[in-house]
């Protein structure tokens, strides 16, 4: 146990409005706590959501503003009251860093659903500070909102799996959607939907991707393990598929039509949003009344679930399916994850990106 530096810089890629264009940034870290742990970013995921945040796709965006919310690192600082880590642990950092400990949800450990919970970035801290995540050299996290990345996953196949894996198996849990032998969809085959196919796979469901091009139909049937494929334009296979499945995860991050979708539920299906969408989606109410379907929606998982769904890709012998790519291909990344060019998440290499000298290079050009 160190004592921790009251204050820190570095250098972070932050967008400085709503284009979205990411450059190096420098910034002076939160002081820390008696209960913090100081990381060194090893790697990050990217998520869509990230490209909603960095375009102020929501109208709350700050900035400036560092994304990156699938973050592993090494612990390379503790406080003195930090009990679960220790100096060169390998732990993730997803959505949260912070909760008000004492609301229903926090009680019940489902702290992603607390009305005072602090996002990684683009929030505020208890300080007053702007929080901001992991496309920088370094965070620094409450020990509450650490997992521990199992020493069998590799830790840049670990990164997507602290948003887009807890994503889909907290709601497959929550909603009583494990049993095997269900018929699933998984709509939108991106970050989060790959790990949708891979994870309702291995619970033994029957998985339906459900695309928008069929594109991906090889792949998703030959190497996600997908049973079936269905190109949603495609008008005679979506009514042959009509009333077929539990549920479907719907991962679309634009606005779409839900009543093509609510058709393939069976009696009690469920349709679960988790796409960020800004605008009003509609239907009409007998599309859910005549077969008492239900419509509802899941916000990342709890921490306890995290690390439950790092335990479970162990288990199961899952990994991500990623392309690695140094920080300075950021920005190309984004604009490529936007036309849905990535199979199936970007990870970024953000300690062998060397962003503190990227920064000082930017500096004396
Ligand atoms: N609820 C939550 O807690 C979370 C929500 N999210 C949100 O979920 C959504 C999906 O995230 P993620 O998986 O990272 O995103 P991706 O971009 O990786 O995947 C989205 C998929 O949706 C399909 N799609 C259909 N129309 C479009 C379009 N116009 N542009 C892009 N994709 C389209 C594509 O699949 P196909 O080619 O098969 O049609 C695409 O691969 C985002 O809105 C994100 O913010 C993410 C994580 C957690
Ligand atoms: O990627 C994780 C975050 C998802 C998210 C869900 C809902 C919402 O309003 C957001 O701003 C982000
Ligand atoms: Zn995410
Ligand atoms: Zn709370």
């Amino acid at each position: 146990m160190g004592s921790l530096a009251s204050e820190r810089k570095v250098v972070g890629w932050a967008a400085r409005d709503a284009t979205g264009h990411l450059s190096p940034y420098t910034y002076t870290l939160r002081n820390t706590g008696p209960e913090d742990v100081v990381v060194k970013v090893l790697y990050c995921g990217i998520c869509h959501t990230d490209i909603h945040q960095a375009k102020n796709h929501l109208g709350a965006s700050k900035y400036p503003m560092v994304p990156g919310h699938e973050v592993v690192g090494e612990v390379v600082e503790v406080g003195p009251e930090v009990t679960k880590y220790g100096v060169g642990d390998v732990v993730g950092v997803g959505v949260i860093v912070g909760c008000c400990r004492e609301c229903s949800p926090c009680k019940a450990n489902v702290e992603q659903y607390c009305n005072k919970k602090i996002w990684s970035y683009n929030d505020v801290y208890t300080d007053g500070r702007p929080t901001q995540g992991g496309f920088a050299s370094t965070m620094v996290v409450d020990q509450k909102f650490l997992v521990k990345i199992p020493a069998r996953l590799a830790p840049e196949q670990a990164a997507p799996l602290l948003c887009a894996g807890v994503t889909v198996y907290s709601p497959l849990k929550a909603f009583g959607l494990t049993t095997p032998g269900l018929r699933g969809g998984i709509l939108g085959l991106g970050g989060v939907g790959h790990m949708g196919v891979k994870v309702a796979k291995a619970m033994g469901h029957h998985v339906t991707v459900i695309s928008s091009s069929s594109k991906k139909r090889a792949e998703a049937m030959d190497h996600l393990g997908a049973d079936a494929y269905l190109v949603s334009s495609d008008a005679a296979a979506m009514a042959a598929a009509a009333d077929s499945l539990d549920y479907i995860i719907d991962t679309v991050p634009v606005h779409h039509p839900l009543e093509p979708y609510l058709a393939l539920l069976k009696l009690d299906g469920k349709h679960v949003l988790l796409g960020v969408i800004g605008e009003p989606l509609s239907f009409v109410s007998p599309m859910v009344m005549l077969g008492r379907k239900a419509i509802t929606g899941s916000f990342i998982g709890s921490i306890d679930e995290t690390a439950e769904v790092l335990q479970f890709c162990v288990d199961k012998g899952l990994t991500s399916q990623i392309e690695v790519v140094k920080m300075g291909y950021v920005n190309e990344a984004l604009e490529r994850l936007e036309r849905n060019d990535v199979r199936y998440r970007f990870v970024v290499d953000v300690a062998g990106s060397n962003v503190e000298e990227a920064a000082a290079d930017a500096a004396s050009n």
